[in-house]
Parts: structure tokens; sequence; C-alpha cells
């Protein structure tokens, strides 16, 4: 029980945080309702002993008349014209503040939902890229797009159960005025019925959670199916994934279903049940207290709004209850992602001045170091390559030079002050970042490249200069709907190559300090190759440049190249140094140049 309430209180509260004091306004329009509906129906009081000839006046000595004297304190006469004024009054009034609460209620109800899932998105947004890379990403999917949904019928459910709830105590406060006798009555009836009710709550809670976390598995299962279709395919194993996207689909349906068939004997019990607790109040106040007919009447009225009341508040609370667990896990994962917030407080950062200086810097993934003491300066609009046989760190350093990672050991310093001293998100946005796997949004050519720029005179301008630098002005030519061309998802009709040039003219439309390529021109042609390696050397000294390369012919230009070997830097300086200083590094040109 304690636990119990403990829970509802919990449940409030987390509401609460939500919508401050928008709850309490909930609960005084749902009073209001309450009091103007219960005054309303205590004057079918006087009418019944008007209607049965009986004068009011003479049922002095009747506890359950004296409720309805008020009345006269008003100086107004309690007869049959005053009695249906104010019983129409009171109904009157309670439509009106019917309808403003349920308005509000709406409206409440909208901003909660409103409230969360922005409060998800900017919480996963500011959430730091170490943390995303080693969650599970299907959860978070599905909160976005399920959890979301369960969470905006929680709340409904729970507004609804709310608003009964108030009902019920106001039912029962007008009982305990009336006749303390019922309202014991009501309580005894209630508590039964609650007992009843509550086994089926606990199946069905514990159902849900179970739900929530089979739909985040099976989120998890279909992001993986998309983004490997064409595996999966080509290897004529689909079949077999998508038995284990079946089994899953099995196990959520089963579990709806238990819901589902649980809420439906919650309703089928609510009638019966009322019924019951009904017959067995008139045999006790007509038999047993041989109480006046026209009081068990009333009696019965109070009694009976109360008790459907609580009926209808079990099936809304279990309806919550059967959403609830998108309630908790959303709300525990926004806590999540909000302690793993990235620190993005420091000095706004407006553009290079000096250098980026790599200061002794380390890192471990988890317990591994896969890079060691690793210290280097890139010049403002110097190009600098990266080189190095792969799982040599040459990724995890450049996640660690755009503040993606935190260096577990040294500094990552612009203009002599760490990255952490600086608002990364203002340096961040400093940076063209061209990566291998080439993002494509599923838009048009246009909004990819400008990243949702207004189509203004200078920015189509713009557009097609950058297209022409990276080659790929012929490609949205030739389109039919040219650059409102819409690429699909994951640019899924798009070559690698294309991929890597429309990736790369959106990094060149932005305004940019820095520009990485990590393996930026691997899925092109040789010769389209040779094309964008053309506009990236008249970007030379423009911009500093850092670029990640297997194909060494591509870094032969390059003011500097780091070469790594096993997490350090085994050697540094200019093609020609490394040419005639390490003999990896020479054995790697030869290969290439054999191979070419
Ligand atoms: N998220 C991660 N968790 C744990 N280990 C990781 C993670 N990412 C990379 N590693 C490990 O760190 C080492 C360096 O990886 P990194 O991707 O930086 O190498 P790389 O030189 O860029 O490789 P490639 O040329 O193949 O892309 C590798 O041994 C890799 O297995």
């Amino acid at each position: 029980m304690q636990e119990t309430l403990k829970k509802r209180i919990h449940y409030f509260n987390f509401f609460r945080s939500y919508l401050k004091e928008r709850v309490f306004f909930v609960v005084i329009l749902n009073i209001v309702v309450g009091l103007l509906d219960g005054l309303g129906l205590s004057m079918f009081l006087p009418l019944l002993y008007i209607a049965a000839g009986q004068n009011l006046i003479q049922q002095d000595g009747d506890s359950t008349i004296a409720f309805v004297k008020w009345i006269e304190d008003f100086g107004l006469t309690l007869n049959l014209q005053t009695v249906l004024v104010m019983l129409l009054v009171f109904f009157v009034l309670k439509g009106v503040a019917y309808y403003f609460k349920g308005a509000y209620q709406v409206a409440t109800q909208q901003y909660f939902i409103k409230k969360i899932r922005i409060n998800s998105i900017k919480a996963l947004n500011e959430v730091s890229y170490y943390y995303f890379a080693s969650c599970d990403q299907g959860k978070i999917q599905n909160m976005l797009t399920t959890e979301i949904e369960r969470v905006a019928r929680a709340c409904q459910s729970y507004f609804l159960a709310f608003q009964q709830l108030i009902l019920v105590l106001v039912y029962i406060g007008f009982a305990f005025s009336l006749n303390w006798k019922f309202a014991c009555m009501v309580c005894v009836g209630g508590l039964l019925v609650d007992f009843v009710y509550g086994k089926v709550y606990r199946k069905t809670k514990a159902i849900s959670r179970q739900l929530t976390d089979g739909s985040g598995k099976f989120q998890g299962l279909i992001a993986d199916y998309l983004s490997s279709y064409k595996y999966l395919k080509a290897n004529g194993v689909a079949a077999k994934y998508r038995s284990k996207l079946a089994v899953q689909v099995e196990e959520i349906e089963q579990k709806n279903t238990r819901i589902g068939i649980m809420s439906v004997f919650l309703s089928a019990a609510r009638e019966p049940l009322s019924i019951m607790v009904l017959c067995a109040v008139i045999m006790v106040q007509a038999m047993v207290l041989r109480e006046p007919l026209a009081a068990v009447l009333v009696s019965l009225l109070f009694f009976y709004r109360a008790l459907s009341c609580l009926m209808q508040y079990q099936t809304a609370w279990s309806s919550f209850l059967g959403v609830a667990g998108a309630l908790e896990s959303t709300d525990q994962l926004i806590t999540v992602l909000e302690a793993n917030k990235e620190e993005t407080q420091g000095i706004r950062f407006t553009g290079l001045r000096d250098s980026l200086v790599i200061d002794s810097v380390g890192y471990k993934y988890g317990k591994r170091t896969v890079l060691h003491d690793i210290s280097f300066t890139i010049q403002k609009n110097e190009t600098v390559a990266i080189v190095g046989p792969s799982g040599s760190g040459k990724s995890t350093l450049v996640s660690l030079i755009t503040g993606l990672l935190k260096p577990s050991t040294g500094k990552v310093m612009a203009d002599a002050m760490s990255l952490q001293d600086w608002d990364l998100t203002s340096f961040q946005s400093r940076i063209g970042y061209i990566t291998q796997d080439a993002v494509i949004f599923n838009d048009t050519i246009y909004n990819n490249i400008t990243f949702w720029t207004a189509p203004t005179p200078e920015s189509l301008l713009r557009f097609e200069n950058v297209c022409k630098s990276a080659a790929i002005w012929d490609f949205v030519m030739a389109k039919e709907k040219g650059m409102h061309e819409v690429l699909g998802t994951d640019g899924i009709n798009l070559s690698g190559g294309q991929k890597q040039r429309i990736a790369m003219a959106r990094e060149l439309f932005k305004n940019v300090d820095f520009l990485i390529m990590d393996e930026a021109t691997s899925a092109m042609d040789s010769f389209t190759e040779k094309e964008i390696q053309q506009s990236i050397q008249q970007l030379k000294g423009k911009v500093t440049m850092i670029c990640i390369a297997h194909r060494l012919s591509t870094v032969k230009n390059a003011d500097k190249i780091i070469y790594l070997h096993e997490g350090a830097i085994a050697q540094m300086g200019t093609f020609e140094t490394l040419m005639n200083g390490n003999n990896d590094f020479k054995k790697m040109v030869e290969l290439q140049s054999v191979n070419a």
C-alpha cells in the first residue's frame, strides 16, 4: 500500500517536473467540476422529497435533508421552482467548468508531449560522442519513435485517471457530509474493487516493462537490417535475419495481446462489480439501517457516481500502467543522456589565428591504450597528412583533434588554449569533416550541400561553385530535377564516389577553418580523384587541412606527413624526408606504385 502510494506520488512528481504549476491548475479545475456536479446532484434530494409529497420543513430531524438546508440561508424557499432552477444552474456551470477543464487538460497534455520530445532530442544532441559511440543506439531510436508515442498515451491515461480520482474524492467528501454510514460503505466497496484490480495491474505493469525492452531490441535489429540490407541480400542471408526479426515481433505481439486481454477484462468486470456493490448498499441501507427511501436514492446516486468514477480511474490507471514502462525508460534514458552531456562551456571560438598543438596526447579505449604520447603542431593553413597502417590510430587521432573524444593524457590546444576551455560547439562549427562513409540526408541535392540554407542568389551561386570544385556539377545538371533531385535514404541511389563528392561540396560550402578528410576520396575513380585533388590543391594555404589517406600519392603535396605506427609517431616530415628516412613508409609507397 505504502509502495503504491509512493509510486503514485512519484508519477505525480514526474509530471510536475515537466508541467510545473500546470498540474495544480488541472487539480483545481477538476475539483471545481466535481464540486459543481456534487452540488447539482444534491438537488435531487429535495426533489425526491417534493415528489413524494413530503413537506421539507417537516424533515428537520433528518440529518440528510440538513445537507441542502443551506439554500435557505440565502433567503430562498426550498420549493420545486427553486430546486429546479438550482439544479439547472449547477449543471450548466458544471458544463462550462468541464469545457474549460477539458480544454486546459488537452493543452497541458500536448505541452507535456512537446516538452518530452524536445528534451530527449536536446539531450541526444548534447551527449558526448564517446558515450554515443558506446551506447545502445537501437534503444535511443526506440525512445525517439515508439516510446515517445507510448509516453503520449501514458500522459493521456494518467490525466484521465487523475481526473477520476479527484472526482472520487469529491464524491466521497459529499458522501461523508450527507451520510457517514454511506461513506464508509463506499470506502469498503472501493477497497474491495481495488483489491481485485490491483492483482491485474501488477501483471500489466510487469509485461509493459518487458514490452519496452522488447521494442528496444526490435528497433536495434531493424536499424541493423536497414543499414546492412544490401549486404544481407547479396549474401542470401536476408531470410535468416528476417526470421530473427520475426521472433522479436512474435514476442512483442504476445505481450501486446496479454496487455490487451487484461485491459478487456478490466472493462468487462467494471459494470458487474459496480452493480454488486450497489445491491449490497441498497440492502444495508434499506433493510439494516432502515433509512428513508429518498435518502437511500440520493446516497446511491453519489455512491454510483463515486464507484463508476473509481472504476474509470482503475481502467485509466491500468492503461497508464500498460505504457508507464515507456515513461520510466524514457525518463531514465534522458537522465543518462544528460549525465553524459558534453561540456561546451568556454570561450567562443571564432577562428584559428595561429596553430593547433597536439601536446603529449594519449588515448585509451577502456583499458587498451591505442595512442601514446603524440606531439606535433599544425600551423594555420598548413596541410598535414596522417598516414600509417590500418589500426595504427589515425581516425582516433582525428577524433581527438576535432574534440569528439577527450585525450586520456595530454591535451589538444587551439591557439595555445586547450580545447576544453573553448566552447566546443563553436570550435566544431569551424570544421569541415569529410568521412569515408559520406553522410547523405534524404533530401534534395541543394539541401544536402547547403545544409538547408535559404536559396538566395548568393547561396545559389556559391552552391554552383562548390559543386564545380567537388566535380559534381555535371552530375547535378544531368538529373531530371537538377539540384531539386531527392537523394533517398543514405543516398541509396548514388555511387560511393558521388556520395563523397556531395559530402565534399557540403564542406566546401561552409566557411570553415579546418578541412578534415578521412579517406575522403577513397571511393572515387582515379580520374575523379585527380579532379578533386586539383580542387583540394587550390584550397592549400587557404584553410588548415588534415588528411588521412591510404593512397600515398594523394599526400605527396602535404606540408607535413605524420606516419603513425601502433599508436605512436614513427616519423614526421615532408614526403621526401619520409621517403629517405622511414623504411615502412617507403615500402608502402613503392608497393602502391607497383599496384597502381
Ligand atoms: N570505439 C572503439 N572502441 C574500442 N576500440 C576501438 C574503437 N575504435 C577504434 N578502436 C581501436 O583503436 C585502434 C585504432 O583504431 P583507428 O580506427 O583509430 O585506426 P585507423 O588507423 O584509423 O584504422 P583504419 O586505417 O583501418 O581506419 C584499433 O586497434 C581499433 O581496433
